[in-house]
C-alpha cells in the first residue's frame, strides 16, 4: 500500500531531526542520486559520458537536486544546474561548482547562446535554433537526464509553476515539457525526467495543477520518507510516473500520523481480506450472494455486464432482479445467475438505468423502484412495498450494503435522510456534479470536479454520509476516515466500464463482513477492475506498454484472472 501524507505533517515529523542536526537533506540527495544513476545505467548501459541538467529552485527542493548533482559528478556524469529562480542555497551552489558542475542562472544560460559557451557532455550542434530560448530548450532536450528540483513541499497552496513564477521560466518549462516529453513517448533520445519529491507545479496535498502546460512528465518521482498525498491524486498523478520512496530515517516520527490518501498495490497483504479464495467448508451462501438491479428491456447491456462481473469477482451466487427478457439474456451468458428474488449480502443498483422521469416505460420505473428499495434496505428503513419488490420477507430486514450507480442516483432519498457508508455511490465527474449540486448549497460543474476531484469526493461524502467512489483516470474514494485513490489503464475509458466496476464492488461487498471498511473494499474493487483491464488490453506485465483496446466482454472475462493474480500476489 502506498500512503500519501500532507506536506505539513511531513515537515512536522522532520523538525526534531533537523533540530538535532540529522543530515536529512544529504540522505535525501544521496538516495535521489542513486536512483538517477541506476536509471541512467538502465537506459544507456553506463553512466559514463552522460549529461544531466538540474533545474533547481531556490528552496530545499533545489538544494536536494544540487546535492544529488555532486554525487552524479563524482561518478563521472557531466552536470549543468540551472538556478531557475536566479538564486539558490548558496553553500550548495558552491559545493556543486567545486565538484565540477556548471551552475548558472537562467539568464546566463540564455546568454550562452550568443557567447557560444559549450556545455560539458552536450554536442554543440542543437539544430536550427532561432532564439536563445529555442537554443536552450534544444540543449536540454539533448541531455540524458533532467532533474526537476524547482518546487517541493514548500509549494504555496494554489500556486503552481505557472503562478508566481517568472514568465521566462514558465515558458521554458512549457517548451521543455509541453507536448515534447509525454511519458509514453517512444523517441529514444528523449531525456529521462526525475522529479525531486514531486513534479514541480503540483499541489503537494491536493494534487491540483494550476497550469498543466508547465509541469514536466516525470519517468520517476523520487519522494522522501513517504509519498506526498498529491502524488496519488488527479490531476497531478498523470505527471508522477513511477514513485520511488527514499527512507531518510524519520519513519518513527510519522507513526501515528494518519496518511491523507492510500492506494492499494496488487501485492498488499491487506488485500487478502477482501480478495480471497474460498475456504474449506465454504458454500455459496457463505461466499456471499449479490443482488443486481440493473438494466431494463430497453437497455439490457448494463444488466448483463454488472451481473457477469459480479459472478466473476468471486461471490458465491448472483441474483438478477429485473425483467424476464433481460434475465434470459443474462442466464444465456452466465448460466449460474439466479432469476429469483431472495436474500442477498449486497446489492448493485442503477447501472444502465436512466434517471427517474415521468412517462418512462413501466419496466424502467419498476427497476428504479427496486433500486430505491435496495437503498432503503441498506439504510435500515425498508417499506413493505420495497421488501416485496426485492422478494424479501416482511419484518425487519437485515441491512446490507448497496452499490448505487447511474440511474440509481435519481432515487436516493432526499437530502434530509443521512446516508451511511453502506451506501456506495459510484458517480463519474458529471454525475457527481449533479449529486453535489442537489445535496449541497451550491451549483458545481463537471469541470470544477475534474480540476479538484479529491476535494469534491470528500465534499460529496460530507454532504451525503455515503461512501463516494468518484470514477476517473484516478478514481478517488472518500469516507469519514481518509481518501483512497486507484489508477487504471486509460483503456477503461469506454462504455460498459462503470457497469463492470459496479458489479465487481458489489461482489466484493457480498463477500465481506459488516465490520470491514466499505471504502477499502471499493478501493480493492477498483484495483480488480484496473487489473482486469490491464490483462484484457495486453498490458499485463508492463503497465507502460500501450496495449490494445479491450472490449467490455474481454475485461469481464479477465476479472477471474485479475482476482487470481491479486490473491497470488497478496499472499506471497
Ligand atoms: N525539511 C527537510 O528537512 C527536508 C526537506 N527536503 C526537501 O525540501 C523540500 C521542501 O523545501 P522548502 O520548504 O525549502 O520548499 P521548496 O523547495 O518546495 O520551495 C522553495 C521556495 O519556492 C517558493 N515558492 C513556493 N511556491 C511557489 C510558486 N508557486 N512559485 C514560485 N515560488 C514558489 C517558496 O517560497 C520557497 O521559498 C522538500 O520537497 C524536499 O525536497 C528533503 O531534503 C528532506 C529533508
Ligand atoms: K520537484
Amino acid at each position: 500500500m502506498i500512503e500519501g501524507y500532507l506536506a505539513a505533517d511531513v515537515r512536522e515529523a522532520e523538525r526534531p531531526y533537523l533540530d538535532a542536526g540529522v543530515p536529512l537533506m544529504e540522505r535525501a540527495a544521496f538516495g535521489l542520486a542513486m536512483v538517477a544513476l541506476r536509471e541512467l545505467r538502465q537506459r544507456r548501459g553506463t553512466t559514463a559520458g552522460a549529461h544531466a541538467v538540474i533545474l533547481a529552485g531556490k528552496g530545499n527542493n533545489g538544494a536536494d537536486a544540487m546535492l544529488a548533482g555532486i554525487h552524479l559528478r563524482r561518478r563521472g556524469v557531466a552536470v549543468t544546474a540551472l538556478l531557475v529562480h536566479e538564486s539558490g542555497v548558496e553553500s550548495t551552489v558552491t559545493a556543486l561548482r567545486n565538484a565540477g558542475a556548471r551552475v548558472l542562472s537562467l539568464s546566463q544560460a540564455l546568454a550562452d547562446c550568443t557567447t557560444g559557451m559549450p556545455w560539458p557532455g552536450i554536442a554543440d550542434e542543437v539544430g536550427d535554433s532561432h532564439t536563445p530560448l529555442d537554443w536552450l530548450v534544444g540543449r536540454i532536450h539533448m541531455s540524458d537526464l533532467i532533474v526537476d528540483g524547482i518546487l517541493g513541499t514548500g509549494t504555496r497552496p494554489g500556486g503552481s509553476s505557472g503562478a508566481g513564477m517568472p514568465d521566462e521560466l514558465a515558458e521554458l518549462l512549457m517548451r521543455i515539457g509541453g507536448g515534447w516529453l509525454p511519458r509514453r513517448s517512444v523517441e529514444e533520445r528523449r531525456p529521462l525526467v526525475i522529479a525531486v519529491d514531486l513534479p514541480s507545479g503540483i499541489d503537494p496535498d491536493t494534487g491540483t495543477v494550476v497550469d498543466r502546460n508547465t509541469v514536466l512528465f516525470a519517468d520517476v518521482t523520487v519522494t522522501f520518507q513517504c509519498s506526498k498525498a498529491g502524488l496519488l491524486l488527479a490531476p497531478a498523478a498523470e505527471f508522477v510516473g513511477r514513485i520511488e520512496v527514499i527512507d531518510i530515517g524519520i519513519g518513527e516520527a510519522l507513526h501515528g500520523v494518519a496518511p491523507a490518501v492510500a492506494r492499494f498495490e496488487p501485492a498488499d497483504e491487506r488485500l487478502r481480506v477482501y480478495v480471497k479464495a474460498p475456504g474449506w467448508g465454504d458454500h455459496k451462501y457463505t461466499r456471499g450472494v449479490v443482488g443486481v438491479v440493473a438494466g431494463s428491456s430497453q437497455y439490457p447491456g448494463a444488466g448483463l455486464m454488472a451481473t457477469a462481473s459480479a459472478v466473476r469477482a468471486g461471490a458465491g451466487m448472483a441474483r438478477y432482479l429485473g425483467p424476464a427478457n433481460v434475465a434470459e439474456l443474462i442466464v444465456s451468458q452466465s448460466p449460474e445467475v439466479v432469476h429469483a428474488p431472495g436474500r442477498v449480502q449486497a446489492y448493485v443498483v442503477g447501472s444502465g438505468l436512466p434517471s427517474r422521469d415521468e412517462g418512462q416505460p413501466a419496466d424502467i420505473g419498476e427497476q428504479l423502484d427496486r433500486a430505491a428499495a435496495a437503498i432503503e434496505v441498506a439504510l435500515g428503513i425498508p417499506t413493505e412495498d420495497g421488501l416485496s419488490l426485492l422478494g424479501l420477507p416482511e419484518g425487519p430486514a437485515r441491512k446490507v450494503p448497496v452499490v448505487v450507480d447511474a440511474g440509481g442516483f435519481s432515487v436516493l432519498p432526499d437530502a434530509r435522510v443521512r446516508l451511511t457508508s453502506d451506501v456506495v455511490l459510484t458517480p463519474h465527474a458529471g454525475e457527481l456534479a449533479g449529486l453535489v449540486s442537489s445535496f449541497g448549497p451550491d451549483e458545481v460543474s463537471r469541470e470544477q470536479i475534474e480540476a479538484e476531484p479529491a476535494k469534491y469526493a470528500r465534499l460529496a461524502h460530507d454532504l451525503t454520509g455515503a461512501t463516494v467512489v468518484l470514477k476517473g483516470p484516478v478514481t478517488v474514494i472518500a469516507d469519514e476516515h481518509r481518501l483512497w485513490s486507484q489508477t487504471g489503464p486509460s483503456w477503461l475509458a469506454r462504455a460498459g466500464s462503470g457497469d463492470i466496476l459496479a458489479g465487481i464492488i458489489g461482489s466484493l461487498l457480498a463477500q465481506s463482513d459488516d465490520r470491514q471498511s466499505r471504502a477499502e473494499i471499493a478501493a480493492a474493487g477498483v484495483l480488480v477492475h484496473a487489473t482486469a483491464a490491464r490483462i484484457a488490453s495486453g498490458q499485463r506485465d508492463d503497465p507502460a506498454a500501450v496495449g490494445r483496446p479491450p472490449t467490455a466482454q474481454a475485461i469481464i472475462d479477465a476479472v477471474p484472472y485479475a482476482i487470481g493474480r491479486i490473491i497470488a500476489a497478496s499472499s506471497s
